[in-house]
């Protein structure tokens, strides 16, 4: 068994950093009115396996209201989801969703980030076992297509985690909805997969309404593929700061 106090000062630092991150990050789920109760969770990867060996997983504790979160109380895992000796009490266990995260981080090296919620909208697409089609320009720069859903898995082993990466890998969407279940997302970093789940709720909101339109949104269109491909290189690679 791991225990963090052992590990390489760097490491311990890497961790701390992190947890103060992803406690953070627990705060925009509310925020972006993505969560009823604690109905979500983001983790984030530390890369550290050059020097112990493994990458950690740092991860919501389970059922704790995001107002109780703080960086000390982020429960710290390997990729089996195994809670490490962390120096938080033995009694708090992380997320119950921390086996698909830790799935994800063991078969998608890129992704540095993951965030499961039950956002309203994108829940019910997820509901409908319907991809979010890709109509929107906002669509194309961040997902470059549409929003793919996943199998019907229940918690519990790596079921979810399996139907997350079957569907990701090799897919532009950082968002995928979990079938009668809600979305995921993923992201280099966490703050990436945040802000995809941010963006999928938008979109799906926006999508739903706009079939709900005065001709039962026969004229909502999928955008051309061309259109879509430019405008998704533009958004990955020149909108915002560099
Ligand atoms: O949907 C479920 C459980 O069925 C979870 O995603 C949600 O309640 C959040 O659980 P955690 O508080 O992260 O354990």
């Amino acid at each position: 068994m791991l225990v963090l106090d052992e590990l390489p000062v760097e490491v311990q630092e890497q961790v701390a950093v992190c947890r103060a991150e992803v406690s953070a990050l627990h705060a925009e789920l509310p925020r972006w009115g993505l969560v009823v109760w604690t109905a979500g969770n983001v983790s984030a990867r530390v890369r550290c396996a050059e020097q112990i060996g493994t990458d950690l997983i740092v991860i919501k504790p389970s059922g704790v209201s995001y107002d109780d979160l703080s960086p000390e109380r982020m429960v710290v895992c390997d990729l089996q989801g195994r809670k490490i000796v962390d120096g938080t009490p033995e009694r708090l266990t992380p997320s119950s969703d921390t086996a698909a995260h830790a799935y994800v981080y063991a078969h998608m090296d890129r992704v540095g980030g993951v965030v499961h919620t039950h956002s309203t909208y994108a829940t019910a697409w997820a509901a409908r076992r319907e991809p979010i089609p890709c109509v929107l320009t906002m669509m194309a720069d961040e997902f470059g297509g549409e929003i793919p859903v996943g199998p019907v898995a229940v918690i519990g082993d790596d079921s979810i985690g399996r139907g997350i990466v079957e569907v990701l890998d090799g897919h532009r969407s950082p968002a995928v909805l979990m079938a009668n279940h809600g979305p995921f997302t993923i992201g280099a970093d966490a703050r990436q997969a945040v802000k995809a789940a941010v963006m999928c709720e938008e979109v799906a909101r926006t999508v739903q309404i706009a079939r709900e339109g005065q001709d039962g949104g026969k004229n909502v269109q999928a955008l051309d593929p061309s259109l879509v491909d430019g405008l998704y290189d533009r958004y990955q690679n020149v909108y915002g700061q560099h």
